[in-house]
């Protein structure tokens, strides 16, 4: 079981709940339809909860793998978001008051912050909370039109509560961003409270199946007990009160949804696409490999090998980093209640690089998957188009991903600075304390450990690199942050080469933890191609410095091509190993009995488009 852990038992009961195993075609439906299927089955899910007992976040997570496949539901953002940020930025009376009555879904929530106008720039927000002693309320209001919030997934027609980051006034001065509670819907009627303006977004590229929503405030009032007090508080008279503390702790809920997508989004999103391609080219069989013999299975090309065995060992490599980054999440979010703030840093920068990266990762990587199956990866038969759209999003919703590794580099930065002026760095940035050696220890064997030493070289020199040009930026007359843009790209890339580091290594000591000699094998393999294909897609990163020679280039492309037919025999089963059932890959083509053909006729003739009542037959009769 190397990767289900307990999940099993809560997906068979999901499955035999004939709401989530079988239903309505979501391909063949419209926008609202989609929509409002999603909420018959959050509606189901409730009740399922309640049923079964499941109380646990992991063990719900089991259950809305196939009630809610290849789509977020309105309850991501409940339980991903809302709750999150009641439980970790609230006291413990608001605790008690709000996340019961969350948790048993009486009130449903989302986390409004982006506006019209920003985004990115969580500084910029325009949202005021202004305190008003007399009343000893905050007056919620949009001031402009680019304040109106923006996105907010289930604010459009779903979400009764929601926490609203807004920079809070106490006698005209400003003291920043904070969150607040607030009721935006009556638990009666639904209707949005008067004060408020709100509704949907509009269609987008995909997330049809959310709300996504717009929300602006006229001089809302909301009770001074509605701001999340667990840092700051307002007592009655205005008087404002913080513990010592960080003050990006009010962005704690942004690191633990990145912290988690990495393995939600990407790792997931990556294994299914993978598991479709790779299944479907062991069924397909097309032209000719040597004359008057049967059509191969387009999987023995080794073309086809080469596009998808890679994608295969980047999908393993980006679950194993995924599980990690939530095991690190949850290590130093307990080591930060207890008053220990030392590895925030740390762990914004790792959540956000690695959010960046294996998202940029997985969704080309979905993208190549669909190439990889032809005609048919063109059909939503294959499930392709709504595993890409949902993993997509990823790349911009909770932090866009340039601007993520830029936050990972502008760590980077500190940490190598600080080792200049003779500073011990730890953690996942130790190596940039070490003297790194500039000759390359790789042979033919390609060890797991000379392969993540060369991309640790290739991470320190990168990074070295990106210091030194700042600093010359700034030593020729440029201000810092000017400095900083002309130098983006650059550390952009060092942020990259940081993660990819990162990501070999827990690889490669997944592969160390590994009893069974022959899965062990087999996992080593894949841990060799993906480093190798890793060192020849970025090869002048590795020849640069002379790291790396033409010879020893000429050994990563033979062995990676050796390691294809190596892998062959066994791709179908390390995809049936991440055991996901049909229902959540919803794909005819990634079908587990490979009856591909037969079903994919029998989907088209259902299609609407081929109902005799349909208009487009009488227009065209
Ligand atoms: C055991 C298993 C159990 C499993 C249980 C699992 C439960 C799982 C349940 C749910 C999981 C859900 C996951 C799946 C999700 C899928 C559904 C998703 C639905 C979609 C949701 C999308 C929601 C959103 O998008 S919400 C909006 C998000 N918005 C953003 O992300 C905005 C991005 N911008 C920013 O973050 C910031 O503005 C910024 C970082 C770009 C800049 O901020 P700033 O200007 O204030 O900072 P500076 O650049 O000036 O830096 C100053 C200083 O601060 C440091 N810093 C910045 N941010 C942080 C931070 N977050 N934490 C700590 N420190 C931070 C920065 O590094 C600087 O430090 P210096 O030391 O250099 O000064
Ligand atoms: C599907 C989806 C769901 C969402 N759900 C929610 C939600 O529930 N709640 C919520 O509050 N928000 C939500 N959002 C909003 C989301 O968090 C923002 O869209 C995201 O943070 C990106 O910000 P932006 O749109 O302002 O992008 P922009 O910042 O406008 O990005 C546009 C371009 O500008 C570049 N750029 C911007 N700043 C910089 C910089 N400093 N340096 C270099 N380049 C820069 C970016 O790299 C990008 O190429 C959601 C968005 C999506 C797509």
């Amino acid at each position: 079981m190397l990767f289900k852990g307990g999940g099993l038992p809560h997906e068979s009961l999901a499955l035999q709940e004939k709401l989530f195993g079988a239903g309505p075609d979501y391909n063949f439906m419209t926008r609202i339809e989609r929509f409002k299927n999603s909420l018959v089955r959050v509606q189901h899910f409730i009740r399922c909860c309640a049923r079964y007992n499941l109380h646990d976040h992991a063990d719900k997570k089991w259950f809305e793998g196939v009630a809610f496949p290849n789509e977020v539901s309105v309850l991501g953002p409940h339980s991903g978001m809302f709750i999150p940020t009641l439980k970790e930025q609230g006291s413990e009376e608001q605790i008690q008051k709000w996340v019961p009555q969350a948790e048993k879904h009486q009130i449903m929530g989302t986390y409004i912050q982006t506006e019209l106008g920003h985004g990115t720039f969580v500084r910029g927000l325009e949202t005021t909370a202004t305190y008003d002693p007399k009343t000893e309320e905050f007056i919620l209001n949009s001031p402009t039109l680019t304040s109106i919030k923006w996105w907010p997934g289930g604010l459009g027609r779903t979400c009764n509560f929601g926490i609203v980051m807004a920079l809070l006034y106490i006698d005209g001065k400003n003291y920043g961003m904070h969150p607040f509670v607030v009721q935006l819907r009556s638990l009666k009627t639904h209707e949005p409270l008067p004060g408020l303006t709100m509704g949907d977004i509009g269609p987008k590229f995909g997330f049809d199946t959310v709300d996504n929503g717009y929300l602006q405030f006229n001089h809302f009032g909301i009770p001074r007990e509605n701001m999340l007090m667990k840092y700051c508080q307002v007592l009655k008279n205005g008087t404002y009160t913080k513990q010592t503390r960080n003050p990006k702790f009010s962005y704690g809920a942004m690191i633990f949804v990145r912290s988690m997508v990495v393995y939600e989004v990407a790792g997931q999103g990556l294994a299914k696409a993978c598991t479709i391609a790779i299944r479907y080219s062991a069924i397909r069989r097309q032209s000719e490999l040597k004359k008057s013999r049967p059509e191969p299975q387009i999987l023995d090309y080794q073309t086809q090998q080469y596009k998808l065995f890679p994608l295969l060992a980047l999908a393993y490599a980006v679950w194993f980093t995924g599980v990690r980054m939530k095991e690190i999440y949850f290590m130093v979010n307990n080591e930060i209640k207890q008053g220990h703030t030392e590895r925030l840093p740390e762990l914004h920068a790792i959540s956000s690089g690695l959010k960046a990266f294996t998202t940029s990762m997985a969704s080309w990587g979905i993208e190549r998957c669909r190439l990889a199956c032809g005609g048919h990866g063109y059909s939503a038969a294959s499930g392709l188009p709504k595993i890409y759209v949902n993993a997509t999003g990823g790349c911009t919703y909770e932090g866009e991903n340039t601007v993520m590794l830029l936050q990972c580099a502008r760590f980077l930065m500190n940490i190598y600075g600080g080792v200049k002026n003779g500073r011990r760095p730890s953690g996942s940035v130790n190596y940039l304390g070490e003297r790194i050696s500039s000759r390359c220890t790789l042979t033919s064997e390609f060890t797991l450990k000379s392969l993540a030493d060369a991309f640790k070289h290739r991470a320190a020199r990168m990074i070295k690199e990106a210091s030194e040009r700042l600093n010359r930026l700034q030593a020729s007359g440029n201000d810092p942050e000017d400095s900083w843009n002309l130098n983006s790209v650059v550390l952009t890339k060092a942020a990259e080469a940081h993660c990819h580091y990162y990501m070999v290594l827990v690889f490669e000591s997944v592969v160390e933890s590994v009893e069974d000699n022959c899965v062990k094998d087999i996992l080593r393999q894949l841990c060799q191609l993906l480093a190798l294909c890793g060192i020849q897609e970025n090869s002048g990163d590795f020849i640069q410095d002379g790291f790396l020679n033409n010879d020893q280039l000429e050994l990563v492309k033979q062995k990676q091509l050796s390691l294809l037919s190596e892998i062959r025999p066994n791709a179908v089963l390390l995809v049936d190993a991440f055991e996901f059932h049909d229902v959540q890959l919803g794909s005819i083509l990634g079908r587990f009995d490979g009856n591909v053909y037969e079903n994919l006729f029998k989907w088209a003739k259902k299609t609407p488009l081929n109902k005799p009542e349909d208009l487009i037959h009488r227009l065209l009769r």
